[in-house]
C-alpha cells in the first residue's frame, strides 16, 4: 500500500523540472517554503473540520490533501516517505509514554 507514496514521490521528484505553469506541484516549489506551509495548514484545519462533521469520505478527502502537502514539503526539503515511514517503524510497538520520556532524557 505504502508503494503509492513512493510512486507519488517519483512524481514530485520529477516535477522539479517542470515549469509552474504545467504542474501544481512546480507551481508550489516556485512559490516556496511558506506557501507550502501554508497549504498544509489550510488542509489540516479542513481535515479537522471533516472530522468534526462526522462525514467518513470528506475525512479521506481533506486527509488525501493534508498527505499530499505533507509529500510536497518531504520533496522540497529533500526528504521522503521512507524517512517517516521508518521513524514510524523504529517507534512500533514503543508505548507513546514510553517514547515520550526517551525524548527527555
Ligand atoms: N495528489 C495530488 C493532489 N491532491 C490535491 N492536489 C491539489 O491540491 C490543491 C488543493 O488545494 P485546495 O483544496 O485548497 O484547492 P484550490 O483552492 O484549488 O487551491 P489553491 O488555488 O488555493 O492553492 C488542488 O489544486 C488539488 O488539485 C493534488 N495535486 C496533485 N496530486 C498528485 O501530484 C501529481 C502531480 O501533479 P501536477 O504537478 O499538478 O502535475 C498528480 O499526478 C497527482 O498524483
Amino acid at each position: 500500500m505504502s508503494d503509492v507514496l513512493q510512486q507519488l514521490a517519483d512524481v514530485l521528484e520529477q516535477r522539479k523540472q517542470q515549469t509552474a505553469d504545467k504542474s501544481y506541484v512546480a507551481s508550489l516549489y516556485a512559490k516556496g517554503l511558506d506557501t507550502i506551509l501554508k497549504k498544509i495548514g489550510e488542509e489540516a484545519t479542513e481535515t479537522v473540520i471533516a472530522a468534526k462533521g462526522g462525514d467518513k469520505q470528506q475525512i479521506i478527502y481533506e486527509t488525501a490533501d493534508l498527505w499530499f502537502h505533507c509529500m510536497v514539503l518531504l520533496a522540497q526539503q529533500g526528504l521522503g516517505p521512507d524517512d517517516v515511514l521508518n521513524e514510524l517503524q523504529r517507534r512500533f510497538g514503543l508505548s507513546g509514554i514510553e517514547e515520550k520520556a526517551q525524548r527527555q532524557k
